[in-house]
């Protein structure tokens, strides 16, 4: 939320820092539960909920500074940073809706692809802090939509499998 807030009042080398700043926390909870003994199925569901509002934000944040005129993203092959900004959001929540549908439909873990969450948030902070901050829009856009079907593969090689109980069927 923090870091949305700074793209929205047009300062990308702190939204950096704080996407940074929040990924060492995403590490350290994971850690802290498994330490504790509390490693539970519902702490990933709501661990990957949050995730999803984190990205939201951010990426909505960054579009509210673009158009806000605060944060200043040139367009890149004709199109306007908020829109790139844009494009990352839905890539991003594509990828982990589609890690998300196929584990339900069977898969056990598909944790597959060039940008899963934690590449994506590295290219979003560098490129912040870097200020190349369109061109990690760019990447994240670009990546994101490629993961996704990295992960829609892998899941039709994975489902298509005919199950124990579908072959026994007469
Ligand atoms: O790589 P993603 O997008 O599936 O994200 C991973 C999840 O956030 C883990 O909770």
């Amino acid at each position: 939320m923090a870091a949305g807030a700074a793209f929205v009042l047009g300062e990308p080398f702190e939204g950096g820092l704080l996407i940074l700043f929040s990924g060492v926390f995403d590490i350290l909870d994971g850690g802290v539960a498994r330490a504790k003994g509390r490693i539970t199925p519902f702490g990933g569901v709501l661990d990957s909920v949050c995730d999803r509002y984190s990205d939201g934000l951010m990426f909505l944040g960054i579009m509210a500074g673009a158009i806000n005129g605060r944060l200043v993203i040139p367009p890149i092959i004709g199109i306007d940073g908020w829109l790139w900004s844009g494009y990352a959001l839905i890539g991003s929540f594509l990828v982990s809706y589609t890690r998300a549908r196929a584990e339900s439909a069977g898969c056990r873990k598909l944790s597959v692809g060039i940008a899963e969450r934690t590449e994506r948030m590295l290219i979003l902070a560098f490129g912040a802090l870097s200020g190349f901050l369109g061109w990690a829009l760019v990447l994240i856009a670009v990546f994101s939509h490629i993961t996704m079907i990295q992960r829609v593969i892998r899941a039709k090689s994975i489902l298509s499998k005919p199950s124990e109980p579908d072959i026994q069927k007469p």
